[in-house]
């Protein structure tokens, strides 16, 4: 059962063909990651979907009832507090839901000490928080979150990311982002998108595997040019590339050949060896594939 699906889905502006018939789908309960470089049209399905903008042709389906979106950069009044505008949108989108949940969102959404404070004193972090806490508040079967993570430091993402690990199965979530390593965490479906066409869709197992091919992350003390040069010439290496002054990332084209034959080159050349690490194929290089 798909929460949602569109079919041939096209956005005109003027002459700027910005979506070119894209066909989502998006299973109930997953965590759908919508990623592509900028200007791919990740905003526009995400508007399209909650039709905040009109589609030039195609359709959308969605097969929710409550369905919540957060913008990339939410705004809210000023002068009121953080637990005023989540109490403002439960009651507006969910009067049932008890008023005790507003500080448990703000809670999970690491804003308990400055829910009392007024909006207009948050730094953008603090707004991209509060936003989630007031999209989940009236507990949403379907969340459209644009860019969710874009503004936030390292402890807000984790308290984001959490929040949307723990809103799968429960709801489905579309999240559009250019943070792979966030879709690597908490998404389960991944859509690639680049000039306003779908290049991949399916899980992200699908994705990764038997796409980019594992790599080998090699750290020796200087100097690497030996080890670069005795690597390069195997026949089973595709790429070596300095990564740091003691790193090398070796592609291989032949990952079994680099398991027997990996730690020989770095012993015949006497490299001082301090840790080699096989790195399962990465998103990022998939991605950079793709949209190559
Ligand atoms: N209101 C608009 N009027 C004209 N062109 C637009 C409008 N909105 C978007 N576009 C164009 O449509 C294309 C897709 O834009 P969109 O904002 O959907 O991409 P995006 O993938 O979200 O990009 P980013 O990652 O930079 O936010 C871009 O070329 C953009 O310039």
């Amino acid at each position: 059962m798909n929460a949602v699906t569109t079919a041939g889905l096209r956005k005109r502006y003027g002459r700027h063909e910005a979506l070119a018939g894209v066909d989502l789908v998006v299973p109930r309960g997953s965590v759908y990651g919508l990623v592509g470089p900028n200007g791919a049209g990740k905003t526009t399905v995400l508007a399209l979907l909650a039709g905040l903008r009109r589609p030039t042709g195609g359709t959308v389906e969605i097969a929710c009832d409550r369905v919540a979106v957060l913008p990339d950069t939410p705004g809210f009044d000023p002068w009121l507090t953080g637990f005023e505008v989540v109490d403002l949108a439960r009651a507006l989108t969910a009067p049932e839901v008890p008023g005790s949940r507003v500080a448990e969102v703000l809670a999970d959404a690491g804003l308990t000490e400055a829910a009392h404070r007024r909006v207009g004193g948050y730094s953008r972090g603090m707004l991209q928080r509060l936003g989630m806490a007031a999209t989940v508040v009236g507990d949403p079967d379907l969340l459209l979150l644009d860019e969710p993570c874009s503004a936030l430091d390292p402890a807000g993402r984790r308290e984001v990311l959490g929040l949307i690990a723990r809103l799968g199965g429960r709801a489905t979530v579309v999240l559009s982002t250019h943070l792979l390593a966030d879709v690597q965490e908490v998404c389960d479906r991944v859509g690639v998108l680049a000039a306003g066409r779908l290049l991949h869709q399916g899980s992200l197992d699908d994705l990764l595997v038997g796409r980019a091919a594992p790599t080998w992350v090699v750290r020796c003390r200087p100097p690497l040019e030996p080890v670069e040069t005795a690597l390069s010439a195997r026949p089973w290496v595709r790429a070596v590339r300095r990564t740091g002054v003691e790193e090398l990332v070796v592609e291989t084209s032949s990952p079994a050949d680099a398991e027997t034959d990996l730690v020989r080159v770095l012993a015949d050349v006497g490299a001082h060896v301090l840790r080699v690490d096989r790195r399962g194929a990465d998103l990022e290089d998939v991605f950079l594939e793709l949209t190559r």
